[in-house]
This record gives structure tokens, C-alpha cells and sequence, in this order.
């Protein structure tokens, strides 16, 4: 007779639903147990009572009586009371008697659910395993993390994105040209880090004009959910760090560089992951650095992952691009000469790089070169070489940089120079030339009445009508001015949008322009306005004045000329005859060629020319010279960045043919239709509806009989969704369904944690066996419960253990598979089934024991190549950082320490591996 001491939980072998009882009294005799999650009290006679003992073993799954999930580690029994030693998902240490036990908690144990003639529907049993096979096929796919995201498969997207999640904490600058999409590679990273777990608190730090459209880009795009923190909301929360009530956080730099106690509480908030969009704002130079960067350095210095966004990574100077490169990788960017010293040797290095690529083979000269720079390489293939060249002599791991030149499809950039006469009234101004690009701005209250851009703006816009046209000037104040001249003179309306305008009515003006129907022709745009923003829509864009920064020149250009761009991009500039308008407007198109192609040299010809070019700008009548000089030069400088060090960014950016092969495997399972068949089989188990609605869509929607009363996801007036990625993209008002959608991914969570199909009877016709031979369906998981940081699910995820044995024992797993099975499942004879399992008790319970000496076997298998696999992982890691250690004396002792340790508990962690069964399904050949 089983012992019952007060306290102990105990669960009703036949009333499972009534959760989990405690022993609240015995009396020699009778035990009574009461089960407070349905609030009953039952009496048990205790030489029979049709009870299990709850026992739990390590890695077990339980919840507390708050509902934390936990993972028990160990036992301590005391008189007959359990004490289970847990851990909560961060990995902390928690203890928990036995009593603190969630009261609703269900059981997973199939053996006795089996055994005591509990049977399940046989879909559930299949569903189970699909959920299982599914999860470890993901686990070592390159394409996990990329499939479910609502975008086009651009190759160079993908490449970063797989390159830059499989690291374990990546630190990484994404400094693509304009428009490439950094943002939603940035989201292909988080996404991926988030679904392995990699992640779970990121930090989305932006310019405050960008922050809705993260926001709604990670929503429709990725099905992330930020919170977008304003003060507001900061300062709603009182009780809590605000930063801690969120695992997804959105905000403004300005809201924490702004303030003290919003930089503190950021800091203190222990993110997994930071991105930070718009980098380039983070000044710093060898002597000085703006507060913005030094808050943006002290998180990253808290924070594992860093993603730093920016297509003009050089626009506020070399040094300033150091600085970011700084932030990512203290250890390899140390010194700023040093760092410029090795960018002139870039070029012989891409050299070879390109010739390893192209597996040309190498020169003596070549071979020495190698070994100067890296040492023995014996034993190493080309692709490792490589990125050893890249990572220890070239901005390496940390810099991906993609240009329009080595991407195809874009469309054209054409110029549309309009020179204007010079007003009598601009002879009169006195202001310097840098001051007279902007004439308004001298030119005083008035302007409108004097400057002829106004009244060729209004023709421009009625010659153009009814295309839709975006005009960037530097001011507001110029912006409100032309609204309200293009109104008053010739009943033009415009939308706007500015600094001085709410983030609401800002992404309101823009939506508004962007309406087809009955949205305005034209978006007048002040600075604010060329960065980040999303206008490929239109196909005229008006530069109302020039910026004296070719950066900016190519941020404002990059509004229109980006990804989803489909027609030759006009650009509109009015100028000056004789005056400092000219002179610049003549510089970009006659010396860099800036605006009908962006220019890698730029910055650095700005760089050498700028004090020329503003001397020219005073005097604008000789300017031939400086402009024939500013074309040899930019000639020079790109041939030279585009033989040295673009030509390695280029390389490391992008792999024409490994990328094509990630897009063809994710094509591949979009072509499968995998998840189509597995989600509509479960919604027919669940008792969920669907059925084809307009155009190719999905209409899903509860059933009046579901299994439960929710299906997860799904809002009670359903949902009209899609499988398909063009549907997806060219109807945004469909969920894209793939295995990476949260709808499938709760229900393959609500599976697994629930006890449907954990145990199964199927009549089966196999002319291998005899009639009325038994086998045994067995499905284990193999799983190594460890803190999140260590992510032992890289070496090793859950991974299922399938056995098929005979009465002798004998395993049939690997000659009959799963899906070859197929017969009638006899929950609709419930006595049979119960009846053919009662007689074969001793035998199962035999054939049981036998499965779990098999399984772990193959566990012990599966654990060797997981450790050995995280072995060869982190030895290449500690590697680079051994490497690096020699040629850069800043590399940290403790990180080589930090990083060997790591390898140590990941060791003892995989030695741990558990085994635990999942489901049996008994086989009875008819
Ligand atoms: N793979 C894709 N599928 C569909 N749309 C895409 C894809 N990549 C980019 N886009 C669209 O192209 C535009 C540019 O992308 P994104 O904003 O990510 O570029 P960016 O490099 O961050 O731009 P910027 O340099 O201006 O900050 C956006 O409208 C984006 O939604």
C-alpha cells in the first residue's frame, strides 16, 4: 500500500481533469485529498485508491502557483515530502516544495495514461510527432528565422541576416546604401534571435521622426509587437524600472539621452539585444565624443548584441565611422591610426581574398603573403582563410556594407537641372555663400514674393500632376512658407511634414501623401524628412536647395531611389545662375556624378576639396578647375576604395552563390506546403473552421465544438490569412501562415504541453508481421535543460528519439517509418481498446522498459556529436580571439577566460542530457 503523508501531491488517475490534489489528512484507512483548482475534497479508501504519486525527475516542465515556468533540476525528499530544485527561464535557482505546485497542472506521463487505457484520437498522436520532427528540422536549418517574415527573398538581405544571427552575440554595423534594407534585415536578425531564444529583451533605439515606422515594419512585417516608450509612458510607470515591463522596447535616442533617470533606468534594464538605427549620429572623434554616443557605448558595453544601423557611415568623418566600428568591437578597433594604417593595405589583401574566392590558385607571392598575414594555414579551406583575412585585416565580422553597384534591379536616377536668373534682389545680400545656399533664409520675411523657385515650383508641379512629387528643403520654416504660398497663389495643397510637428501628425502628412486616391500630389519635406522614411512610391523628387554634405545629398536622394522602387527615379533641382547654388550643384553632377549614381568616394573628396569648394562658393565665377579636379579625384578615390577596402566589404557582404542557395531553400519550403497540411489537419482535430475566402485567401475562424475554448491567435471573428509570400506581400491585411507565424507556433506549444496524443491504440495491416502481433510506438525527447545564455539548443535542440518495437524487443524504427503507418484508430471502440491493453499490461510494461534502454542509447550518441560539435564551435571562437590577441594587446584576458569557462559549463550541461518520453501508440496488425 502506497505511504500518504499531508502535503503531498497526488493526481486522480481516472479524473485527470480535477489537477492536482493534496493530501490533506489519513486516518489508518481513508486519505482525503482536496484539489483546489476545482475547489473539491474527495475521500479514498487507501488500499485502492485509483491515485498516482506525482513525482518529478529532472528536466521536467512544472509552473509554481504563480504560474512561473520552471525546469526542475533536482530532488530533495524530506519525510516523505518532495522538495524540487528548479530553475526559472534566466536560468536562476528556485526552490519548490512540493506543496507550491501550480493546482492546475496536467500531467505528460504517456506510459500510464496508456496503461490505464486513456487513449487519444490518432491525429493527435501524428500531429505530436510532425511537432517534434518539425522543431529539429528548424533547429539546423539556415533558413530558421527567415521564413516567416512578410518580405521578398533578396539574396544580399538574407545572406547578412543568417551570417550575423548565427553568431552567438552579434555585434554588427549594417551600413548598406541607402534603401538596400537595413531595417528589415535588422528585423530578420531580431527575428531569428527571438525564435531561437537567443533574445529575449531588445532595445530599438531611433530618431524620433523614424519611430512609428519600426514599429509598424516590425508589426506587418515580422509580427514583433514593440512597445513604443514616449515620456509619457515612461513616466507613467512608477513602480518598476519602465524599461523592465517590457521584453520589447521602441524609443527615441532623445528620450534616453535626454534624461538622466530614462539613460539610468536603460541601463540597468539588461537587454539581450540593442539596435540602434541612424548611427551616424553618434559623434566622436580621438578627443571628444557627444553624449549621445557615450550613452549608446556604456549600453553597448551592458548589452551582448549591438546592431548599429547606417548608410552613410562616414557622414560625420572617418573618425566618426571608428567610433562606431569602436563600439561593436573595443578589442579590434583600438586605435584610430593604427586602423588607418591597415585600411591602405586593404588592396593586396582583397586581392587575394577575391582569388580564394574564385578558387584561382595562388601565387609563391600570394602564399607568402598568406602566411605573413595569418600564419600556418595548413589544413584550413578557402572559406575559412577567407574569413580569417576579412576578420583580422579588413573590417571583418563587424561592418556589412551592400551598394547599388553590386545589386541588381535598381531602377535609373535621371537629372533634371532647371537653372534659374538670378533676382536682382539676391545682389544685395551680404550673407556668406554657405548662408546664400539657402537664400530664403537672408532673404527675410518676404522671400516668397522675390524668389523664383516659388513660382517654377508651381508650374513644375502642374506639368507633373497628377504624379506624385517629394520636395526636401533644409528649413521648416521654408516648408511652412511654400505651403501656404502654393495654397494662396495657385490653390495647390500640400502635405507637411517637419520637426516641428508631433510624431503623429507626421507619419498622418505621410500617410496622406502616400494615399492613392485621395492623398496630395505633393509632400513638402524639411531635413527631418530625408532620413529613413519610406517614399519609393513617388518617381519626382524636388531638391529645393542642396545640402553641403554629399551624405545627406544621397539620404535625401535615397527616399525614392530604394527597394520596391519600380520606375527611373527624376530629380528635380532648381539653382542659381552666378550664385553658390550654382557652384555646389555643378560640383555633384559634374564632379562627383552624385545624383544619378551614389559615390562610394564622397565624403573623402569633401573631405580634401572643402575648403576649396567653399572658397568657391564665394567666388563663383571660376570654378572649372576645382570641378575638374573634384572629378579626377572622385575618379581616383572610388576606383581605389573599390579595388581595396569596398572590395572586401563586398566580398563579406554578400556570396552570389551560397545567398542563392538560402533562397532557394526557404522557396523550397514555401513550395512544400508543409505547414498547410499540418495546419489543417490540427484545426480539424481542434474543431476549428476554414474555408477559402476572396482572391486566393484564407478565412479561419472558431468552431462552435473546439477542443478548448480558444485556439490560440485566432480573435473570435477570425482572421482571412494567406500561405502564399506574394499574397502575403501584395495583401498586407492577410497573415502570412508559415511555421514561424506565433498562430502556429502557440498551437505546436499547446500541443506539446498538453497530454493529446500521448498515448494511442491503432489497428494496422503489415504483411512483415503476423496477425495480432503487438508493436510498440514509442516517441522520446532527448533535452538538455541549461540557462539561456549558454544556448545549448545550437548543439543541441530537442530532439526526438523514435523507436518501433516487437514483442522480442526488436527495433523496426528505421525500416518503417512514421507516415508508412496507417490503420484505424480505436477511439471509436473505447472497450476494445481498453480491453486489448488491459491483457497486455506485463507485456508493454516489458516492451517500455525496453524502449528507454534503446533511447538512451541514442541519447549517449546524440550527446557525443552535441558536445563534440560545441567543442569544434567555441575552439574556432577562442581561436580568433587567441589570434587576435597577438596583434592587438587590448584583447581582454577575462573574455578568453569568460569564453573557456563558457565551453566548461556548456560541457557539463550536455552531459546532463535527459531523456523523456513523450508518446506510445500500441500497433496491433489486424
Ligand atoms: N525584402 C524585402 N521585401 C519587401 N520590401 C522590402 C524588402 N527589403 C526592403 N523593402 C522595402 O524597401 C524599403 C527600404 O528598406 P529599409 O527601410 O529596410 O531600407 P534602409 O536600408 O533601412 O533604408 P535607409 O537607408 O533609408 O534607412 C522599405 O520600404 C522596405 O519595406
Amino acid at each position: 500500500m502506497q505511504e500518504f503523508v499531508p502535503g503531498q501531491r497526488w493526481l486522480s488517475e481516472t479524473q485527470a481533469e480535477l489537477g492536482l490534489g493534496i493530501v490533506m489528512s489519513t486516518d489508518g484507512r481513508c486519505v482525503q485529498i482536496a484539489f483546489p483548482a476545482t475547489g473539491e475534497t474527495r475521500l479514498y479508501a487507501m488500499r485502492d485508491a485509483p491515485l498516482v504519486r506525482v513525482e518529478l525527475g529532472p528536466g521536467e516542465r512544472v509552473r509554481d502557483h504563480n504560474g512561473r515556468k520552471l525546469c526542475v533540476i533536482g530532488t530533495q525528499d524530506d519525510a516523505g515530502l518532495i522538495t524540487y530544485l528548479c530553475e526559472d527561464l534566466d536560468g536562476r535557482s528556485v526552490v519548490l516544495p512540493e506543496a507550491k505546485l501550480d493546482d492546475r497542472m496536467r500531467f505528460n506521463r504517456p506510459q500510464q495514461r496508456l496503461l490505464s487505457g486513456r487513449i487519444d484520437s490518432d491525429h493527435w498522436f501524428s500531429l505530436r510527432y510532425r511537432t517534434w520532427m518539425q522543431g529539429m528540422r528548424e533547429a539546423g536549418s539556415p533558413a530558421l528565422g527567415l521564413l516567416g517574415a512578410r518580405v521578398a527573398l533578396i539574396p544580399h538581405q538574407l545572406h547578412i541576416a543568417a551570417e550575423v544571427a548565427g553568431r552567438e552575440a552579434p555585434r554588427v554595423l549594417l551600413a548598406d546604401e541607402v534603401g538596400l534594407g537595413k531595417t528589415i534585415e535588422a528585423g530578420l536578425i531580431l527575428h531569428r534571435m527571438l525564435l531561437t531564444g537567443q533574445a529575449r529583451r531588445v532595445l530599438i533605439v531611433t530618431p524620433e521622426p523614424l519611430l512609428h515606422q519600426w514599429l509598424v515594419e516590425m508589426r506587418r512585417r515580422f509580427n514583433l509587437r514593440f512597445a513604443l516608450y514616449d515620456r509619457e509612458r515612461f513616466d507613467a510607470i512608477t513602480d518598476v524600472n519602465p524599461f523592465q515591463d517590457e521584453q520589447q522596447v521602441l524609443c527615441s535616442l532623445d528620450l534616453i539621452a535626454g534624461s538622466p533617470d530614462a539613460a539610468r533606468a536603460a541601463l540597468e534594464a539588461q537587454w539581450d539585444l540593442l539596435v540602434v538605427d541612424e548611427a551616424h549620429h553618434l559623434a566622436w572623434s580621438e578627443t571628444d565624443s557627444s553624449l549621445e554616443y557615450d550613452l549608446i557605448e556604456a549600453l553597448a558595453q551592458v548589452t551582448p548584441g549591438v546592431l548599429l544601423l547606417t548608410a552613410t557611415p562616414e557622414q560625420l568623418g572617418r573618425a566618426g565611422h571608428f567610433g562606431r566600428l569602436r563600439l561593436l568591437d573595443p578589442d579590434r578597433f583600438h586605435d584610430y591610426q593604427v586602423f588607418l594604417e591597415e585600411e591602405a593595405h586593404y588592396a593586396p589583401v582583397a586581392d587575394l581574398a577575391a582569388r580564394l574566392l574564385d578558387g584561382e590558385p595562388l601565387s609563391a607571392a600570394d602564399q607568402g603573403l598568406l602566411e605573413s598575414l595569418l600564419g600556418d594555414v595548413q589544413g584550413q579551406g578557402s572559406e575559412e582563410i577567407i574569413a580569417h583575412l576579412l576578420d583580422r585585416h579588413g573590417t571583418g565580422r563587424v561592418l556589412f556594407r551592400n551598394t547599388r553597384a553590386s545589386i541588381p534591379g535598381f531602377p535609373e536616377r535621371q537629372l533634371i537641372p532647371h537653372p534659374l536668373p538670378k533676382p536682382p534682389e539676391f545682389d544685395a545680400l551680404s550673407a556668406q555663400a554657405v548662408e546664400r545656399l539657402t537664400p530664403e533664409r537672408v532673404l527675410g520675411g518676404d522671400w516668397i514674393d522675390v524668389d523664383p523657385r516659388v513660382d517654377w515650383l508651381i508650374q513644375r508641379l502642374k506639368a507633373l500632376r497628377p504624379a506624385k512629387v517629394l520636395l526636401i528643403c533644409a528649413h521648416a520654416e521654408t516648408v511652412l512658407k511654400l505651403r501656404e504660398a502654393l495654397l494662396c497663389n495657385a490653390g495647390i495643397y500640400a502635405a507637411v511634414f517637419h520637426e516641428g510637428m508631433e510624431i503623429v501628425e507626421r507619419d498622418r502628412a505621410a500617410a496622406y501623401f502616400a494615399a492613392v486616391e485621395d492623398g496630395t500630389q505633393l509632400l513638402l519635406c524639411s531635413e527631418i524628412g530625408s532620413e529613413g522614411r519610406n517614399f519609393q512610391f513617388a518617381h519626382h523628387l524636388i531638391l529645393f536647395d542642396l545640402p553641403l554634405d554629399p551624405d545627406l545629398l544621397e539620404q535625401r536622394i535615397g527616399r525614392l531611389d530604394r527597394i520596391g522602387q519600380t520606375q527611373t527615379i527624376r530629380i528635380h533641382v532648381p539653382y542659381f545662375l552666378g550664385c553658390p547654388s550654382e557652384v555646389l550643384f555643378r560640383w555633384y553632377a559634374e564632379g562627383l556624378n552624385a545624383f544619378e549614381h551614389s559615390c562610394p568616394a564622397a565624403s573623402a573628396v569633401l573631405a580634401e576639396q572643402g575648403p576649396a569648394l567653399l572658397r568657391a562658393l564665394e567666388n563663383p565665377g571660376d570654378v572649372d578647375t576645382l570641378i575638374a579636379e573634384a572629378r579626377a579625384l572622385t575618379e581616383r578615390l572610388n576606383r581605389e576604395l573599390s579595388a581595396g577596402r569596398d572590395r572586401l566589404l563586398e566580398i563579406h557582404s554578400h556570396r552570389a552563390k551560397t545567398d542563392l542557395a538560402l533562397v532557394d531553400s526557404i522557396e523550397e519550403i514555401d513550395a512544400s506546403r508543409t505547414v498547410v497540411d499540418y495546419l489543417t489537419r490540427f484545426w480539424d482535430a481542434f474543431g476549428v473552421e476554414h474555408e477559402s475566402g476572396a482572391g486566393g485567401s484564407l478565412v479561419v475562424r472558431p468552431g462552435s465544438q473546439m477542443l478548448q475554448e480558444h485556439f490560440p491567435r485566432l480573435p473570435e471573428d477570425g482572421l482571412t490569412a494567406t500561405f502564399e509570400r506574394a499574397g502575403a506581400l501584395a495583401h498586407e491585411d492577410r497573415e502570412f501562415l508559415t511555421w514561424e507565424h506565433p498562430l502556429v507556433r502557440e498551437a505546436m506549444e499547446l500541443l506539446t504541453a498538453s497530454d493529446l496524443g500521448t498515448s494511442g491504440l491503432v489497428l494496422i495491416k503489415d504483411a512483415r508481421f503476423k496477425r495480432a502481433t503487438l508493436l510498440l510506438e514509442l516517441l522520446y525527447v532527448a533535452e538538455c535543460p541549461a540557462p539561456p545564455e549558454l544556448q545549448v539548443g545550437r548543439f543541441l535542440p530537442p530532439t526526438l528519439v523514435r523507436l518501433l518495437l516487437d514483442g522480442d524487443g526488436k527495433d523496426h524504427a528505421a525500416e518503417i517509418s512514421h507516415e508508412a503507418i496507417r490503420g484505424d484508430c480505436l477511439t471509436r471502440n473505447l472497450k476494445l481498446a481498453r480491453q486489448v491493453i488491459k491483457s497486455q499490461v506485463p507485456r508493454l510494461t516489458e516492451m517500455l522498459a525496453r524502449g528507454e534502454t534503446l533511447a538512451r542509447e541514442q541519447v549517449e550518441q546524440l550527446q557525443r556529436d552535441a558536445t563534440a560539435r560545441m567543442q569544434a564551435v567555441l575552439g574556432e571562437e577562442l581561436e580568433r580571439l587567441v589570434a587576435l590577441a597577438q596583434v592587438n594587446p587590448s584583447v581582454r584576458r577575462d573574455e578568453i577566460d569568460r569564453l573557456t569557462e563558457k565551453r566548461a559549463r556548456l560541457d557539463a550541461y550536455l552531459a546532463q542530457t535527459h531523456l523523456r518520453i513523450d508518446a506510445a501508440r500500441v500497433l496491433v496488425t489486424a
